[in-house]
Formats: structure tokens, C-alpha cells, sequence
């Protein structure tokens, strides 16, 4: 008995680790030190990464450091990496918002972590981790919102363009503020970002790295919705309102249709196709189909 349980256990773990390797870019191959580089990052505490799971299917994952702007210490890199694997194991979940405490989103990597880990290895195997990490936050099968309040600079705004959609309230700012740092995106913002406004906008965003209210978002298609209201509970209500008229339905569904656009967002197109078809197979004939098939609905 104890021995299967063992064994089991054993199997539960090794799926999940091939499970997070296949969803990740980088392993040893690529000279990628996890262990190093999460030692190294463990030195800089503070702050904090939260998730609550509501029972819509909702998560919200804050990200807590408001005496810094939400900036990422060390710990909070390896938080959100540990709250990135309980979204994936959240087999209930549809939706995702991730925001800021203190009525402001994220003001990048913390400067002091900057500063203590700016030679090659460290900087390189700090951005494979935090690449690996919001990769996979972006193939979450939940559909996922950045509520953008007060500002989302330097890996803050890189944060952004890991998630489906980007929500604004007045006054709010996203900037790459990379070049005035004498950097680039290292987070996987600038391949992310050429996706969702084209290169010659994303080219105009990093070049000039000037902040980037909700209107000229709207007109460069970095955000998709311009929230009425500023204050903070408010604005997760109304982000909360505005991602359930996608989430709502079975989780099944909500999860399948995210996971076919994820295909065909990454994969060739024969390869997304033939995913398309995998996942097709997977609510075909299942019990919300088939429900649906009994109620006969009219989408009039
Ligand atoms: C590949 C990743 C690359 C990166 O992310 S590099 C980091 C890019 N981010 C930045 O350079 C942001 C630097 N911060 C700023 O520009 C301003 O603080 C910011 C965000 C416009 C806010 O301005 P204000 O509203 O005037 O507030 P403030 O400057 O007084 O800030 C309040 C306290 O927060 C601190 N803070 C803000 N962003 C930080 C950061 N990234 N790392 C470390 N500390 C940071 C700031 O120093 C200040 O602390 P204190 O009150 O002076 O002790």
C-alpha cells in the first residue's frame, strides 16, 4: 500500500516536472543554472506574489511590494514562478488577472537586485528564469488580464505582454523604460510585443521609451479596454466584470478554446492544426456538448 503510494507519488512528480520542462525554453541544454541563479535570487527578499482562486474560476495574482512600486526582488521572481505552477495544476481555473497592490501595477525588476547581479552569468540565468516563467504564465490554459493601474515599467510592462489582455484606468502608464537603462527587454517583452502591435510600433515603444497612457494604447492595440475607474477595488471589480463575459461557461470549454488559440498563436500551421484537432477531440462528445445537444439552443 505505502509502496504504491510511493510510487504514485513519484509519478504524480515526474509528470509534472517533464510537464513544466515542456512548457519552459530553457534547460542545462542551454546553459540555463536553475538552481544558481534561484540561490542567488533567494539572497534578495521581500515583497510577495499572491494568488487567491475565486470560485468563478478566477485567479488574481498580486504582485505586493507598494514601498517599490511592485517591484521584483529575487524572492518575488521565485514567488511567481511558484504561483505559476499552482495555476497550472488549478485544473477549476478559467481566468486570470494579474495586478499590483497599492493601486499601481509594476515598476520592473527591483534596481537594487539589478545592481547585485549585473555580470553575465547572473544576468543571463535570471533572464532564462524569468523567460521560462512567463511563458509559461502566457500558455496557461486561462485566459489572462493585466489590470494596468498607475504604472507598468521596465519588466513591468514586459509583464503585460505575457498575458492575453491588457486593461487600462486613467492615468495609468506602460513604458520600456529598457533603453534609458541602458538595456533591452530580457524578459521576453520585445518578441512579445512585436506580436501584439507589429514591429514598427513595437520599434517606437522601445526607441523612444516614453510612457503610453490608456488612449494611445488603445490606438496602438497594447490595450484592449479602458476601464472607467481609477481606484483600486473598483478596477478589479470592473476587470473582474469585463474578463467573465469570456470566461463564463464550463471550464472544460474556457480552457480548450484558450489552449487552441495558444496553438495557433505558436505553432506553424499544420502543427496548429493538428493540435487544434487534439483538443477538438477532447469536448467532442463530452458532457457539455452533449448538454448542449439536449438543450437545442437558438444563438439568436
Ligand atoms: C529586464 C528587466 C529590466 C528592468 O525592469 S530594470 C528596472 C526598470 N524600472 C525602473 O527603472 C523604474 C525606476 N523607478 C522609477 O522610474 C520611479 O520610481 C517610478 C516607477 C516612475 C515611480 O515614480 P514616483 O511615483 O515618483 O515614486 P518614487 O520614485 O518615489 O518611488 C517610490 C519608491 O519606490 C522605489 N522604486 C521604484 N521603482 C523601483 C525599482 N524598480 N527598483 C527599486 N526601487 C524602486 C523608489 O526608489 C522609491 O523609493 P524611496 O522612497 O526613494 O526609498
Amino acid at each position: 500500500m505505502a509502496l504504491a503510494l510511493w510510487k504514485n507519488l513519484l509519478q504524480t512528480t515526474k509528470k509534472r516536472i517533464l510537464q513544466q520542462r515542456r512548457l519552459s525554453l530553457y534547460n542545462g541544454a542551454h546553459g540555463y543554472e536553475e538552481e544558481l541563479i534561484k540561490k542567488k535570487l533567494q539572497q534578495f527578499s521581500g515583497g510577495s506574489v499572491n494568488l487567491s482562486k475565486e470560485d468563478n474560476g478566477i485567479g488574481i495574482l498580486t504582485l505586493n511590494n507598494p514601498k517599490l512600486m511592485n517591484a521584483f526582488t529575487g524572492t518575488m521572481m521565485i514567488e511567481l514562478q511558484e504561483r505559476v505552477t499552482e495555476l497550472e495544476n488549478w485544473k477549476d481555473g478559467k481566468g486570470l488577472i494579474v495586478h499590483g497592490a497599492g493601486n499601481t501595477f509594476c515598476s520592473g525588476s527591483d534596481l537594487n537586485v539589478v545592481k547585485e547581479i549585473s555580470n553575465s552569468q547572473d544576468g543571463m540565468n535570471m533572464c532564462m528564469f524569468m523567460q521560462n516563467t512567463l511563458t509559461r504564465l502566457m500558455r496557461l490554459p486561462l485566459i489572462s488580464v493585466a489590470l494596468v493601474q498607475g504604472k507598468a515599467f521596465g519588466g513591468g510592462a514586459e509583464l503585460t505582454t505575457a498575458c492575453d489582455f491588457r486593461l487600462m484606468t486613467p492615468g495609468s502608464e506602460i513604458r520600456f523604460v529598457h533603453k534609458h537603462m541602458g538595456l533591452v527587454p530580457g524578459w521576453g517583452g520585445a518578441a512579445r510585443l512585436v506580436r501584439i502591435v507589429g514591429g514598427g510600433a513595437a520599434l517606437q515603444l522601445l526607441g523612444g521609451a516614453a510612457g503610453v497612457g490608456p488612449e494611445r494604447a488603445l490606438g496602438l492595440r497594447l490595450a484592449d479596454h479602458a476601464l472607467p475607474n481609477a481606484d483600486d477595488s473598483a478596477a478589479l471589480g470592473e476587470a473582474r466584470a469585463w474578463l467573465t463575459q469570456y470566461t463564463d461557461g464550463p471550464a472544460a470549454v474556457i480552457r480548450a478554446l484558450k489552449k487552441v488559440v495558444t496553438a495557433g498563436r505558436e505553432l506553424p500551421l499544420e502543427a496548429a492544426l493538428r493540435t487544434e484537432k487534439d483538443i477538438f477531440g477532447t469536448v467532442w462528445g463530452g458532457p457539455d456538448n452533449l448538454q448542449a445537444l439536449v438543450r437545442r439552443p437558438k444563438h439568436r
